[in-house]
């Protein structure tokens, strides 16, 4: 039987010997239930690993309520952890108050999806700046942050800053906006950008633009970025390595290239396929069916098996383990496995049958013959 391999951040996309900048072990955030559910919790994400580096952008993909806003709640430490850990630069992070709090937050900023809301609007640029320069730097004032404001403005591409300084938010388009959010995250000198749907609320002629402030960002401040997409092609334009979640789990990883050109498990085909709405799920395919599945009762073993074509007895009795697919991610799907239950599937009227009897490409079978072969 194969080994489990470490969920470790794919190496391919970067220097072998480099530390993560902000590293998620086994996080595990369980809301509890109000009402006459108390006794129960949702299980919004469940033994979530994942690394950040410096000048790389990592994508975190996946249908509605799969957990992708939980993870930058926990890792921005908006929300405590229910277990796992979480470290900043190798150290673990457990203040939750006080100067190791405040220098974990300017290390670790948050942009949000709504750049309407999340500026107070009775204030100009200048003061919502300046405001966030001073809480990072003390003692900054006078002519020094005026310069500093127009330097923040000059770094999101605002420019000349002359021309927004003055402004209120309301008098700024959303995309000018969303470059005031990213500059006011920047305020703080951050290593590390978790990124909640910034370009979701936007107008798509701007959403390029600040994927590409994003990327300069990245590529010539060296800034780590967590990007949350529903957007599978905005993931492989912008991030080096994409994980999808489903139900609270990571359930497969790697270079975004391949995870969106060559996904691995049932379900990143799924989402893949049904870009650009991967909440239409259920009426793309008619072997897939299903709602996403409950997160206070979560099923059993794998969770997508409740709506999975290759789904076994196997699927549902046990979790499966984390493998390398053929062309190089991580996918946590028995398929990939040389159990010798994951090469039965249950047909439409209860008999047993192979996946080599399913009606299925001959492409997708030596990929599946190859697979069970790379981790036999
Ligand atoms: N404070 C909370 N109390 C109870 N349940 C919560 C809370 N916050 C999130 N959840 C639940 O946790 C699950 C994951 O939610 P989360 O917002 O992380 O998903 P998401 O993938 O980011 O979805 P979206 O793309 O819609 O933002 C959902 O079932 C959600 O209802």
């Amino acid at each position: 039987m194969k080994t489990t391999i470490n969920s470790k951040a794919t190496e391919s996309s970067r220097e072998t010997n480099e530390s993560p900048v902000l590293s998620a072990k086994h996080i595990v955030k369980h809301f509890p239930v109000g009402g006459i559910k108390r006794d129960k919790v949702v299980h919004a994400t469940d033994d979530v690993s994942l690394d950040l580096y410096a000048g790389q952008v990592v994508a975190l993909v996946g249908e509605s309520g799969s957990g992708k806003s939980t993870i930058a709640k926990l890792l921005s430490q908006l929300v405590p952890i229910t277990s796992g850990t979480i470290e900043l630069n190798g150290q673990p992070v457990n203040a939750k108050s006080g100067k190791r709090f405040r220098e974990y937050t300017n290390q670790v900023q948050m942009i949000f999806q709504d750049p309407f809301g999340s500026l107070n609007a009775v204030h100009t640029i200048r003061y919502i700046l300046g405001r966030a320069l001073q809480i990072h730097k003390k003692g900054l004032r006078g002519k020094k942050l005026e310069e500093a404001v127009i330097e923040l403005l000059q770094r999101v591409k605002l420019t000349p800053a002359e021309r927004y300084i003055d402004k209120f938010p309301h008098e700024l388009s959303g995309g000018q906006r969303q470059r005031v959010s990213i500059a006011r995250a920047l305020a703080a000198d951050p290593k590390v950008l978790l990124a909640d749907e910034p370009i979701s609320m936007l107008d798509v002629s701007i959403r390029l633009g600040i994927l590409n402030l994003l990327k300069d960002l990245r590529d010539n401040e060296g800034i780590a970025i967590l990007y949350i997409t529903h957007d599978v092609a905005s993931a492989r334009y912008f991030a080096d390595e994409t994980l999808v979640m489903y139900a609270g789990r990571v359930i497969e990883r790697g270079p975004s290239e391949m995870v969106t050109q060559h996904p691995a498990h049932p379900y990143t085909d799924l989402l893949v396929n049904s870009a650009p709405d991967p909440d239409a799920l259920n009426a793309l395919r008619g072997e897939a069916h299903g709602e996403a599945p409950s997160l206070i009762d979560p099923p059993s073993g794998c969770r997508f098996r409740t709506r999975c074509p290759f789904a076994t007895e196997l699927c549902a009795r046990e979790v499966p383990p984390t493998v390398r697919a053929a062309t190089g991610q991580e996918v946590a799907c028995w398929l990939y496995t040389d159990h010798p239950e994951a090469m039965v599937n249950i047909g439409d009227k209860g008999e047993l049958k192979t996946i080599h009897d399913m009606e299925l490409p001959d492409e997708v079978k030596a990929k599946i013959a190859q697979n069970k072969e790379i981790n036999s």
